[in-house]
């Protein structure tokens, strides 16, 4: 589970989180929302300390980020995968060696690295594409690389930033059934950042509405599951209308 407790994060003088506490139950899938600017990545970078809180706490599975010794803190990543708007793969490294990085990084012996990296790649469907490299991958095919990446090393949580944001809204519906299916095969809990509502609707369990650096609201949810029909009506208006589709 994940809670923070207290947590302010300072830019110079700029106030991006202030005294923000929460708490993430084991097995929740848990949206953070809120506009642009309030603070929703800063506060999921927190919760593997990508990100240092200025003031407060975030304890992880127990242990407490950022008191941690660096031994401590490498053994508590590895059960907290994370994954990005843009992916974040390694251009010229091969889909195997972008996901073999990530055992590398948790010091999983060389000799598991084979079967491990075949084993999630067989997950997200893509063992045929182990010897491409990113530039030839569809953004689906990149988001699912980061994605085995991620879960390579067996986490417990999966933090996702605007996973979905990148992506068109048949491939978004694709990556969110991807999601859903690690939380039912492997109970992970995930934490997923989204501007759009329909994401956090769709899978989430729980949310917390952020508004300017503070916490505006904290709701309970029953996930509506992926429904392909709304999202792609939604999909048209907002081709329609240049990106507003309450337009
Ligand atoms: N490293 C940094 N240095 C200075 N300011 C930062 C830094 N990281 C974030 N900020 C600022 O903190 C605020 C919150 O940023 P954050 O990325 O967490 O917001 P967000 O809600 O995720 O928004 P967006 O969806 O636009 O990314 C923003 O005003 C941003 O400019």
């Amino acid at each position: 589970m994940i809670t923070v407790a207290h947590v302010s994060k300072q830019f110079a003088s700029f106030a991006a989180l202030r005294d923000v506490s929460l708490y993430i139950e084991k097995g929740a899938i848990h949206g953070i929302v809120g506009a642009s600017g309030a603070g929703k990545s800063t506060l999921l970078r927190m919760m593997n300390l990508l990100e240092r809180p200025t003031s407060g706490d975030v304890h992880v599975n127990g242990v407490c980020l950022s008191a941690a010794s660096p031994k401590a803190l490498r053994e508590a990543r590895k059960s907290i995968g994370m994954i990005f708007q843009h992916f974040h793969l390694v251009s010229n490294k091969t889909v195997y060696d972008n996901i073999a990085v990530a055992l590398q990084l948790a010091r999983i012996p060389k000799k598991e690295h084979a079967a491990r990296v075949q084993e999630v790649l067989q997950y997200v469907g893509l063992e045929a594409y182990k010897e491409q490299y990113p530039a030839t991958l569809s953004g689906g095919q990149k988001q699912r690389v980061a994605i085995a990446r991620a879960l390579v090393t067996k986490p417990s949580i999966l933090l996702c930033d605007e996973p979905t944001s990148a992506l068109d809204p048949n491939t978004t519906l694709d990556i969110l059934r991807v999601l859903q299916q690690i939380h039912a095969d492997f109970g992970v809990t995930l934490v997923i950042v989204s501007h759009e509502l329909s994401v956090i609707q769709q899978i989430c369990t729980s949310a917390t509405v952020l508004q300017a650096g503070e916490i505006y609201d904290t709701l309970t949810l029953v996930p509506t599951g992926v429904r392909s029909g709304e999202q792609t009506a939604e999909s048209f208006v907002r081709a329609l209308t240049g990106g507003d589709a309450h337009a």
